[in-house]
């Protein structure tokens, strides 16, 4: 019978099922990072255990890590001891890598993993954080566990799981100039909406997905969790293979033969069923903007914020009228007229080597405009930071009068000192826009880099492909 990507991955690692359907899966990669792991740390101190398979941690600094000053350490107490914490634990239990705070390869754990060949083709993988989904761009069944399922993983190397359903989204044909695979991502929630994909693990396939390059889909996949699955993955292919070669934990030599002959098996077969199908015409996506505080409030760069008084149900309207007073905006205006006051380019969504490039194009010999009070571009690790600076880019964003700043999870949500004031309104290359999330009364409106880029330039969102 034919199997889906996510059929193989899932029946690889059952290492138990009950007649109910509930599993135990083992776990290949289990990522690790501060914000998360230590009520897991110490339940297996209390509990006298160690961990089943240290050598399959890879852990990492990033929520509450600074971007700036790294000489003054961490200020904030309750960040700072967070962190300790982490060094702490590590050091007593030990991991297959720690990349701490001012390592040269710290960084957002969904940049680091898969930027040192830790996240591999049919691996399950594991992480205390909802955006763990992005690994799945490697054709890995990833996705996000809880605090007390980080320490069940830890002890065991299992998670108890059941079974999802597939859903498959198809994007076919040529991205237009200036769409990205942020805005794929941002469609596809506008499409299905952010509880579109509960109870699903999704696959992203068709021409338009093979066109993508890891970093691409890598930000498509981040964002399956918005779209309310758990897990997005995308089948192996050439582009998958070319990105791992040489990596720090790639297998090397006549293992890495190997490896790529099993990866190439990591596709979904033709004929393979999925219990739901939704397809986009890539041609037909333009850049997306959101207007709301939900990543499904989304429009195009050309297109209004919605009017509630043409929203029949009650409970749609409510939920308009409710965004759109905390968003501070009016009904009916063109998104091209909402101005900014902060610019963000960073998260696990947007801040690899690519997406920095793609905004330095937009940026080159161009300035802020004077009304934008403040611009942050930060890498999602130390290695996309030398790469970027290898490259110059940093020259572009500091000529432009943007600030340059150290890896980590930064302005993407208010746990460490970079944050929005309450009104203020970003362009954010992130993930979530939700009511506070980049900081108490904060607005935030989702947007690919070379979006960010051009707003932080005119001083308004404005159509990227507009600019030449
Ligand atoms: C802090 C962490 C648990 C959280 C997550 O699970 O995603 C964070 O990374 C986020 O993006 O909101
Ligand atoms: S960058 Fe944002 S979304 Fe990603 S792990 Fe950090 S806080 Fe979560």
């Amino acid at each position: 019978m034919p199997q889906s990507l996510y059929d193989k991955l899932w029946n690889s690692h059952v290492v138990h099922e009950e007649a109910d359907g509930t599993a135990l899966l083992y776990i290949d990669r289990h990522l690790v990072h501060e914000v998360t792991s230590p009520q897991a740390f110490e339940g297996l101190k209390l509990a006298g255990r160690k961990p089943w398979r240290i050598s399959s941690v890879v852990a990492t600094a990033d929520h509450n890590t600074p971007t700036d000053h790294w000489d003054e350490g961490i200020k904030d107490p309750i960040s700072r001891q967070q962190v300790e914490t982490l060094d702490a634990n590590i050091r007593e239990f030990g991991a297959l890598a720690y990349f701490p705070f001012k390592d040269k390869k710290q960084g957002i754990v969904h940049v680091v993993g898969p930027e040192n060949g830790a996240t591999l083709p049919g691996m399950t993988v594991v992480c205390g954080d909802s955006h763990t989904s992005t690994h799945g761009a490697f054709a890995c069944l990833a996705h996000g566990i809880g605090t007390s399922e980080v320490e069940h993983v830890l002890a065991t190397q299992t998670l108890v799981a059941k079974k999802s359903r597939s859903m498959l989204i198809k994007v076919e044909g040529v991205l237009g100039r200036g769409v990205t695979a942020k805005d794929i991502a941002l469609a596809v929630i506008g499409r299905i909406g952010t509880a579109g994909g509960t109870g699903y693990a999704l696959e992203f396939a068709g021409s338009a997905i093979r066109g993508l390059s890891m970093e691409g889909r890598m930000t498509l996949c981040n964002m399956a969790i918005e779209a309310g699955a758990r897990a997005g993955m995308i089948a192996v292919d050439d582009i998958t293979i070319d990105y791992l070669k040489d990596r720090t934990f790639s297998p090397q030599g006549d293992m890495w033969n190997k490896a790529v002959g099993y990866w190439r098996t990591l596709i979904s077969d033709d004929g393979a069923a999925f219990d739901a199908v939704v397809e986009l015409d890539a041609a037909l996506i333009e850049p997306q903007v959101t207007w709301g505080t939900s990543p499904e409030m989304v429009t195009h760069v050309g297109g209004t914020v919605p009017d509630p008084a043409k929203i029949d149900d009650p409970v749609k309207r409510s939920g308009i009228e409710r965004a759109l007073s905390y968003m501070g905006l009016t009904a009916n205006t063109p998104i091209a007229e909402i101005p900014v006051d902060k610019v963000f380019i960073g998260s696990c969504t947007n801040s690899r080597i690519e997406d920095l490039r793609a905004a330095a194009a937009i940026v080159r010999g161009r300035q802020k405009a004077a009304s934008v009070k403040q611009v942050l571009i930060v890498p999602g690790s130390g290695l996309v930071k030398a790469q970027a600076e290898a490259e110059g880019l940093h020259q572009i964003f500091i000529a432009a009068g943007f600030e340059w700043r150290e890896p980590g999870c930064s302005m993407c949500l208010a746990m460490n000192a970079d944050r929005l004031e309450p009104g203020e309104r970003c362009a954010s290359t992130s993930n979530r826009n939700f009511e506070g999330r980049q900081g108490q009364g904060g607005r935030t409106h989702l947007v690919s880099p070379e979006m960010a880029a051009a707003a932080a330039i005119a001083g308004h969102f404005i159509d990227v492909r507009t600019l030449g």
